[in-house]
This record gives C-alpha cells, structure tokens and sequence, in this order.
C-alpha cells in the first residue's frame, strides 16, 4: 500500500493541509509542537478509528472547530481475475482507492472509494498502518488489552471470519456480564454460556493460530534488535486453564464467582500473550529501551506477517525515530524497511544522520505553524506535483 495523497482539515493545530507523499521513505522536519505527529495520527486515526494519543474527543479536533476531516488517496496490489488454477499465478493489478473520514468526537461519516460506509471498521479493514511511538513500550509493559488489541487487529486484516467471530463474542459477553449484574436465576446464563463458547473457542483458535504465525518472524527480529535478551518466544494465554479443560466447563465453574462478582472472570477477554526472554527472568526486568525495542519487534514482525499474507505492505509510521532509538537500532531498522520495499513515514525535529547517510531515496516535509512545505530529501519532492504522479 502507497499513500499518494493525504488531506487533513482541522486536526490539532493543522487548518488545512494537502501533502502527496513519496512511495518509500517520507522524512517530516520540524520544531517540537509543530505538528510532525499529528501527520502520522490523521494516518492511523483513518486506520484505527482512534489515535494512538486517545480519544477523538480529547482534543484531536483543532480548537473552535466542529469536526475534523482527513481524506486520502493509496494504491494497493490487487490480485487480478486469472484463468489459472494456481494461486502463484494469480495475476496482480494495481488498483487506486481513496477514503474520507469526517469526527466530530460524538459522529462520524466516511467514505470509500465513493461509497458512504456504515461502519467504521470498513474504513479501518481496507487501509493497513502499522504505528511506532514513543508510547509504543506499553505494547509489552501495559494492560492485557494492547495486547489482546494487537492480535485482534492482525487477525481482523488476515482473517476473513475473525470479525465475526469477535463481535457475536462480544455481544454475548455484554449480554451475560448483564445477567450477572442483575443476579438472575442460574439456569437463564446457560444459552448465553453457550453463545460464548460458540465464539469464544475459535475466537481463542485464531489468536493462538496468528501469534504462532507471528513467531518466527518475531525471534528474528529480536535476535536483530536485542541479542543480549536471549533467545525469546510468544505464548498465547488463553483466559481460562484450557490445557486442563473447554471453555463450557470452566465457565460453569466459574459461575458461582461470576454472580457473586457480576461479570464473566474467565474467557477469551482476559487473553494475554507474553513473551519468554531466555536471559531475563520477565518483562518486568526489561529496561525501557529494551521494552522499546520487543515492541518494535512485535510490530514489525506484524508488518511482516500482514505483507506474506496478503501480498501488500503495510504502510509503516515511526514518531520520533531518532529520540526513540539508538543509532545502531535506527540503523537496523531503517535498513529492513528499505529492503522491505515499504511506505514508510518518519518524524524528527531533524534529519536523523543514518537516513542522510543512507544514501536511499526519500522525500521531505518541513512542517511549521500549520503548514507543510516541501523540504529537500535525496530526491526532489513533492507538493502537488510529484514526479511519480505526472
Ligand atoms: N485541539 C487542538 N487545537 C489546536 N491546536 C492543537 C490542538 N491539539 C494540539 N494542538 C497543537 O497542535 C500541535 C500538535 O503538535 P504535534 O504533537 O503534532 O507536534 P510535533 O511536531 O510532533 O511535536 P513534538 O516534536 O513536540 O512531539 C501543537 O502545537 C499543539 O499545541
């Protein structure tokens, strides 16, 4: 996936910009404040349905202004029709799509590809971005949840029933945790037991599926990016003892807890993954940096196993690249995505040395007060009139 072209109205301190970014590697310049991140946050907000700095409605949309709007246009590989069987010989087609999204922090609308959508999920399902930020350690330090939401929006991308799965699961989860609360008798929890076991166990199949998937791109990249932790490995944790039983009977052994407590104690919602490192005890032991560089590794590993699976690279935005890692680490991972062949996007108050001294290609942006301009990167950029779009 190729971002060709990106809108942004009313985000943050941004009134109105347009910037037609390059196919490989995007550097944005600029002093703190002036608006360098909230470039990568319109990219994930079309992706995700949120920023990675919280909520819409905490500030996103710039002061005084009703909604915010960010517009964009990509290109995408495409599998083609083909009259042969084997699917190595599949033909591939470039196809352009293009998105709109309109927050206001309560309402939403958005577009794709000239279609209103109904749910948000179909803006986020067709464009992949995977983020890195300076908050990013939380993946592998914070609450189970990035985690679980780690593995629920690769598998959301790479697996064509999981949604499905995922929201009757979630349903039926409200449905119950609503029964609990209201202390009804035993025997009305068994049909919504049932329902959540009906999703819950393939639900739980997938992740471990996706998170075995993931591993050995995942130990690679760690014996690249953090050698002196030891060999690691990814384990699923499921949300109940399932090793020792299916999830009907340990939610019927649950149950007298679960009335007492009103809400469901076991199940795919308190899933986890956690990593063994073989030369430190946990995570608990890892210095920040090192929690930096294991979620980058997690993440990249994900960009890896997203492009293997659906023949497209995901597009890639780093926050701050330079303050985050080392010059060895920036180095590392600076050369895997040009090798990668991946869009990617990366911001700094300055031109990181290991990209002036790369010698790749890439585009630049200054950005000041609002606006974008065009910088000077190793090739000659890019407002309006990019030399790949004439
Ligand atoms: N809701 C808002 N309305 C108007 N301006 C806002 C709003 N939210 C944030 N801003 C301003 O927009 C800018 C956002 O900056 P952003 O965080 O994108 O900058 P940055 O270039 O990444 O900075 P740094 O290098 O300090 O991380 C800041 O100047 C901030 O004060």
């Amino acid at each position: 996936m190729r971002v060709t072209r990106l809108d942004i109205r009313n985000l943050r301190g941004f009134s109105e910009v347009q910037l037609f970014p390059g196919p490989a590697l995007n550097f944005f310049s600029g002093d703190n404040g002036a608006g360098k991140t909230s470039v990568l946050e319109a990219l994930h907000l079309m992706a995700y349905g949120r920023s990675f700095r919280g909520r819409v409605r905490d500030g996103l949309v710039r002061n005084g202004e009703a909604a915010l709007e960010v517009f964009l246009e990509w290109n995408e590989n495409r599998p083609g029709p083909s009259a042969l069987v084997d699917a190595s010989d599949l033909q591939v087609a470039a196809s352009e799509r293009k998105a709109g999204l309109r927050h206001s922090g309560q309402d939403w609308s958005g577009r794709l590809d000239g279609e209103n959508v109904t749910q948000l999920g179909e803006l986020c399902a067709a464009l992949a971005v995977i983020t890195f930020e300076p908050g990013s350690h939380a993946l592998i330090t914070g609450p189970s949840e990035l985690r679980r939401r780690f593995l629920d929006w690769g598998l959301f991308h790479v697996e064509r029933d999981f949604f499905s799965t995922w929201r009757r699961y979630s349903r039926a989860l409200k449905q119950r945790n609503a029964l609990l609360k209201a202390r009804v008798p035993q025997p009305q929890l068994d049909a919504w037991d049932a329902e959540l076991v009906h999703a819950g166990e393939p639900l739980s199949r997938y992740r471990q599926v996706y998170l075995d998937a993931l591993q050995p791109h995942f130990v690679e990249l760690m014996r690249e990016m953090a050698p002196a932790l030891g060999e690691s490995r990814l384990d699923y944790v499921p949300g109940w003892r399932r090793d020792e039983m299916p999830f009907a009977d340990a939610l019927l052994l649950a149950r007298d807890r679960d009335l007492q407590a009103g809400f469901t104690s076991v199940g795919p919602h308190r899933a986890d993954w956690r990593i063994d490192f073989g030369s430190i005890p946990g995570r608990d032991a890892l210095s920040r940096g090192q929690a930096k560089l294991t979620a980058l590794s997690a993440l990249l590993s994900q960009a890896e196993h997203f492009a293997a699976d659906t023949g497209q690279q995901p597009i890639i935005a780093f926050d701050d690249l330079a303050s985050e890692l080392d010059r060895g680490h920036q180095q590392r991972v600076l050369s895997r995505l040009i090798e990668s062949g991946a869009q990617v996007f990366i911001t700094g108050t300055e031109i990181p040395a290991v990209l002036a001294q790369s010698g790749a290609d890439f585009a630049m942006f200054h950005v000041e007060q609002g606006v974008i301009s065009t910088g000077t990167g190793n090739i000659d950029n890019v407002l309006g009139d990019a030399p790949w779009q004439r």
